[in-house]
């Protein structure tokens, strides 16, 4: 990858093409991917199935590392995983042998943390309160149901505090109803605690109603098609779900993605 000297508040994504396997199998996935996410900023991506926005995702967490351009991360160009990025994935990836608390309470660890003891018990509780998780504290997480792990997921990962939080379909195993009450708790805690987020999903809905921007990618090899700016601020209650204006960008996104589909 090529150095860069810009520094900048953020998420810089330049140029960024990736290939799998070699010779003739080799299956090109990225072409020139370009993408800026300012700090504090929202952004989902959709794209077609399999066109690759889950590598796009590892990519700026450091799991893949890209053939052509680069990654910054507030302008440190991405080598590999590394603190600045933490991932929320779809399967539940939180510490089965610890209590919810313990979990939560982690994420406070990895963060270079300086305050004393009560004071991280004090945060940790902030996370179990946001998350609707104080009366589940002291439970293993195989008592839960899959969006109250979700949830544990996702307060600790606001508990890590990265610069960027990343998150691949976080709530696809969900059922539709327990999909939304987990959409209004992300958009609770984050409305809290403004971070620099990037969630891919299938649902365009889910896009539209979380993100700030959404940006559409195209079929294989996948480059960005369209960043769709999402202009309802912080108005992010179901309702707004059938409002014409939502029902309108999410009709238009959806032709953008069946153009791009082959
Ligand atoms: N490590 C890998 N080795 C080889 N091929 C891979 C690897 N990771 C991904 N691919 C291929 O890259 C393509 C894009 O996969 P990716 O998971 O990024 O797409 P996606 O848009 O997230 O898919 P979906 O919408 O189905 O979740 C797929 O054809 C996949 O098989």
């Amino acid at each position: 990858m090529t150095q860069h000297t810009t520094t900048r508040d953020g998420l810089s994504v330049r140029g960024v093409g990736k290939s799998f396997g070699s010779g003739g199998r080799a299956v090109s996935v990225l072409r020139d991917v370009d993408l800026e996410i300012a700090d504090g900023e929202f952004v989902a991506v959709v794209g077609p199935s399999g066109s690759g926005k889950s590598t796009l995702l590892n990519a700026i967490a450091g799991f893949v590392e890209p053939d052509d351009g680069e990654i910054l991360v507030n302008g440190e160009p991405v080598r590999g995983p590394g603190p600045s990025r933490c991932v929320v994935f779809q399967e539940y990836a939180i510490f089965p042998w610890l209590s919810v608390r313990k979990n939560i309470d982690f994420g406070t660890r990895l963060r270079a943390w300086r305050g004393s003891k009560q004071e991280r018990a004090r945060v940790t509780a902030r996370y179990l309160d946001m998350m609707g998780l104080a009366d589940f504290a002291d439970a293993l997480p195989k008592t839960l149901s899959g969006g109250m792990r979700q949830r544990v997921a996702i307060a600790r990962a606001y508990a890590v505090d990265p610069e960027i939080l990343l998150m691949d379909e976080p709530f696809a195993a969900l059922d539709a109803q327990t999909r939304e009450q987990m959409q209004e708790a992300l958009v609770d805690i984050n409305q809290r605690e403004r971070r620099t987020v990037l969630f891919v999903t299938h649902q365009v809905e889910e896009a539209i109603f979380l993100a700030d921007r959404v940006v559409v990618m195209s079929a294989r090899p996948a480059t960005v098609q369209e960043i769709v700016d999402v202009p309802w601020g912080d108005r992010r209650t179901h309702e707004i779900k059938t409002d014409p204006d939502f029902v309108r960008l999410r009709r238009r996104i959806e032709t953008l993605l069946r153009s791009s589909a082959h």
